[in-house]
């Protein structure tokens, strides 16, 4: 698992760290990681490092200091550094005394515009961690001049560091360097920051547990449940599917067929397209009502079920159960709109709900907003439940304030039925009894990389996503150690 710190936490960290640690030596070891990543970028895209131009933007505070000083270890390379100054007067002043010193160049006003576009590389040293709001004019004016691959100096600036929201100009980097620890912004709005470098500074330590995490492939292998020699199909959990309609027999078939690909333990089905469901997957367990199905250890519950009557008994029914609950699509606009359907739950059985946007905003009656972070650990707070909110970069909340990300492999699940695929796997999970949260990021981790195998660059369908769950499982368990 790796942690992600917002900027509170790494500015308070990064002062513990300060205290006990000679002046200026965490900004020159920042600075020497931005300039070795300087240094590759510039091998890559030019071939050469000595005698390419680089071009510093620097604001002014220790962003702009990491830059500068980054400028200094490159002028020793043989690489011709300038600097574009946004604030003269508040330029760092030791970080520019060693760039002036290696033989690198401050622009006069005038002068930046030919620089610029004959750059071969230009570092964003304009605003760190305590940035606030999008790009001034200033600096708007010279990033539009850019046509040179950029890279961040700790985040693209005039994105948000703690939600990743852009409003108005912002640095669109080819790669950044980060230090001491990944910010919000690294994971929330990876399109902004490209590849993402971490250099260890030392504030390991001084960090805490982090605010936010992502799953690494190795840890969705650990968590993702096989079968052992005492197995039955009983013993891994039944996944009991409420889905479909005879509008909308395709959510059923994709629900359950998903459940299916992710476990081997046995899939009841209970709904009004039972023979549609039997025809494509014949090994589940179809009947025609979940009044009268048989035990499942979970229950998936709302992809295309409707809004009306029946649903809400549909859902009634299994939130009073005592088993765990992924309620997706109208399961979460019926709650939206009925919330008394909850008093069927036992306050002990975990309940998953997992909207986009749209559906969150039915729900809780305001769309996310620009801090989606904040926007679903008060969800998951308030409906004592986890809340998985769908989207380029998915979010995964616990009424206990875990959160976890799970950064996009490109839009290939903006298809019709994603979601159902992503219900019926988080169905199978919770009934082999994973916790709630984790079931869920392991869920939409397997399903991201499914759509990525599905599609192999050319657009895909639900459908196809749910034949690669096996392979993305394949796939994850390669990273097993
Ligand atoms: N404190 C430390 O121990 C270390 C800090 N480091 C660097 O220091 C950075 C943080 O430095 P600072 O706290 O000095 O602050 P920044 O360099 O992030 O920002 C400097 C100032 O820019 C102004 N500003 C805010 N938003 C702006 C915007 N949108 N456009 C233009 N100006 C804006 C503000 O007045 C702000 O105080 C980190 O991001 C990192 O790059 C590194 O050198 C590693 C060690
Ligand atoms: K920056």
């Amino acid at each position: 698992m790796r942690g992600i710190w917002t900027t509170d936490h790494v500015r308070q960290a990064e002062d513990r760290l300060l205290a006990r640690t000679p002046e200026g030596a965490l900004m020159r070891r920042a600075a020497h990681g931005v300039a070795l990543r300087a240094a590759r970028m510039l091998a890559e895209h030019t071939g050469a490092v000595s005698g390419r131009r680089v071009v510093l933007v620097v604001g002014a505070g220790n962003n702009g200091g990491d830059a500068l000083w980054a400028g200094s270890f490159l002028c020793r390379r043989g690489v011709g550094v300038a600097a574009v100054l946004l604030n003269p007067e508040k330029a760092h002043p030791r970080g520019l005394d060693a760039l002036v010193r290696a033989g690198g160049r401050v622009l006069a006003p005038g002068e930046y515009p030919q620089w610029i576009e004959r750059a071969d590389l230009v570092i964003d040293g304009v605003v760190g961690i305590s940035a606030q709001g999008p790009l001034r004019a200033d600096a708007a004016a010279v990033f539009e001049r850019v046509d040179a691959p950029v890279l961040a100096v700790d985040l693209p600036s005039g994105v948000d560091p703690d939600t990743g929201a852009v409003d108005g100009p912002a640095v669109r980097a080819t790669s950044t360097v980060t230090f001491g620890a990944r910010k919000p912004v690294h994971v929330l709005n990876p399109d902004r920051c490209g590849d993402v470098t971490l250099v260890d500074i030392g504030l390991g330590p001084e960090l805490g547990e982090p605010d936010l995490v992502v799953l690494d492939a190795a840890d969705v292998a650990a968590a993702w449940p096989l079968p052992g020699p005492a197995d039955n199909k009983y013993s891994q959990g039944v996944t009991g599917v409420a889905a479909g309609s005879s509008a909308y027999p395709g959510a059923a078939v994709l629900s359950a067929g998903a459940a299916v690909r992710a476990t081997s333990g046995m899939v009841r089905y209970a709904g009004p397209v039972a023979d549609v469901v039997r025809v494509h997957w014949p090994e589940v367990v179809a009947t025609g009502s979940v009044f009268d199905a048989g035990r499942a250890q979970s229950w998936v519950v709302g992809p295309g079920i409707g809004t009306g009557r029946d649903g809400f008994e549909v859902l009634a029914h299994v939130l009073g159960q005592g088993v765990p609950v992924c309620a997706d699509a109208d399961a979460i606009t019926i709650l939206a709109r009925r919330p008394e359907v909850l008093d069927a739950r036992d306050p002990d059985t975990p309940l998953v709900l997992t909207p986009h946007d749209g559906e969150f905003e039915r729900l809780t009656g305001a769309p996310p907003g620009p801090d989606r972070v904040t926007a679903v650990r008060e969800a998951a707070r308030r409906f004592d439940a986890v809340v998985l909110l769908k989207g380029h970069c998915t979010l995964v909340a616990a009424p206990d304030g875990r959160v976890l990300a799970n950064t996009a492999r490109g839009s290939w699940l903006a298809t019709a039925g994603s979601g159902d695929v992503l219900s019926g796997i988080t169905g199978a999970l919770l009934a082999a009894g994973l916790d709630p949260w984790l079931a869920a990021g392991v869920a939409a981790d397997v399903h991201a990389r499914a759509g990525e195998i599905a599609a192999g660059g050319v657009p895909t369908s639900a459908s196809a996503v749910l034949a690669a769950v096996p392979d993305a499982l394949r796939r994850v368990r390669s990273y097993l150690p």
